[in-house]
């Protein structure tokens, strides 16, 4: 019989990787995935559009593959594992969510900034009523003062979240604010505590380590750190580190790193790595998904992307303002001409 897990883990890499690979997910890559983190044990397996459901459209970037079919061919092939969805109030609708139930699915994850968890309450009462467990996500994190971001999480609680999340987007906490937030959150909420981390300053696996000290059992992780800006906490290497520690999260670590090496590094266009980029978003606490965006309007306008990222940060511009880094890159280009006439 398998030991209960000390720390649950949830695979974000078919969703949080889908920004990785501009959201080009085939059903063949999906199903080998999926199936083998099933084989390996991983408990929970998020597969949407990389911005949640609904979330493939002009704005955000086209999915070569509809989500239901990918959120299907998952659910197909996972004999314990269960399948995830991220929804962003708003992006995604009521009738997404039912539909994402149908086929299978059963954990819905609500995000939303952290400042605004007041338009989650409809979802994450949807996804009780379809008997799905729930997750309230506070993105961008680092922008809120830990006692805005506990009475949000706490906000989520009082909705019916079974767990609350501290959300990295940015990859921008710095270790001791990761324990703050989630110390804080500890004493202030009896739900379960969750981490997402973003590895742009490099600082992913020790945030994730400080989060788990101060009491977070939910922690996300992408394989071969398939996820946005340089990815999250890499899955396998923090389930050896965890072991390590002693902590059991009840996943095969061999397989996973047969999976990481087999079929996912094939699956990227290139490495994941910390390039000057994913550097600049930690730095300047951008939302990581706005990695490929920035460095398609920067070649559009001929211009340094880490110019517009800098900008970005500082107008602190958060998800679903995708349309502001073309104004950003296109403000840049023109002050440039400008000076350079
Ligand atoms: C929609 C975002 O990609 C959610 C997420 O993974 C993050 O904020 O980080
Ligand atoms: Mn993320």
């Amino acid at each position: 019989m398998t030991k209960s897990r000390d720390i649950t883990i949830t695979e974000v890499a078919l969703r949080d990787g889908s920004h990785a690979i501009g959201h080009q997910y085939t059903l063949e890559q999906v199903t080998a995935v999926s199936k083998a983190l099933d084989e390996a044990n991983v408990p929970y397996i998020e597969v949407s559009h990389g911005d949640g459901l609904g979330g493939s459209s002009q704005q955000f970037g086209t999915s070569l593959t509809d989500e239901m079919k990918l959120i299907e061919a998952a659910v197909s092939v996972s004999k314990q594992a269960k399948v995830a969805v991220l929804l962003l109030p708003g992006v995604g609708t009521m009738k997404d969510l039912r539909q994402a139930a149908d086929i299978g699915a059963k954990m819905a994850r609500v995000a939303t900034h952290v400042t605004e968890a007041d338009v989650s309450p409809q979802h994450i009462n949807l996804a009780k009523e379809l008997g799905m467990e729930t997750v309230g996500f506070l993105m961008m994190s680092h922008m809120a003062p830990v006692a805005k971001l506990v009475e949000q999480a706490k906000l989520m609680e009082s909705y019916g979240a079974d767990t609350v999340y501290v959300v990295d987007s940015a990859g921008a906490l710095l270790p001791y604010e990761v324990r703050e937030r989630i110390r804080a959150m500890r004493q202030e909420l009896t739900v379960n505590i969750g981490f997402h981390g973003h590895n742009n300053l490099s600082l992913a696996m020790a945030n994730t380590l400080v989060a788990i000290e101060e009491g977070a059992t939910r922690i996300d992780g992408s394989i071969r750190c398939l996820g946005a800006g340089a990815g999250n906490t890499q899955t396998e290497v923090l389930i050896a580190v965890l072991e390590r520690m002693g902590l059991n999260t009840g996943v095969d670590l061999y397989k996973m790193m047969d999976l990481a090496e087999n079929i996912v590094a094939p699956i990227l266009k290139k490495p994941q790595e910390i390039a000057k980029d994913s550097l600049v978003m930690g730095y300047a606490g951008v939302y990581s998904s706005f990695l490929l965006h920035a460095q398609r309007a920067a070649k559009q306008f001929d211009i340094d992307s880490r110019d517009i990222l800098i900008e970005l940060g500082k107008r602190k511009v958060v998800g679903g303002q995708e349309d502001m880094i073309i104004d950003v890159a296109s403000e840049i280009a023109k002050r440039q001409k400008i000076v350079n006439a």
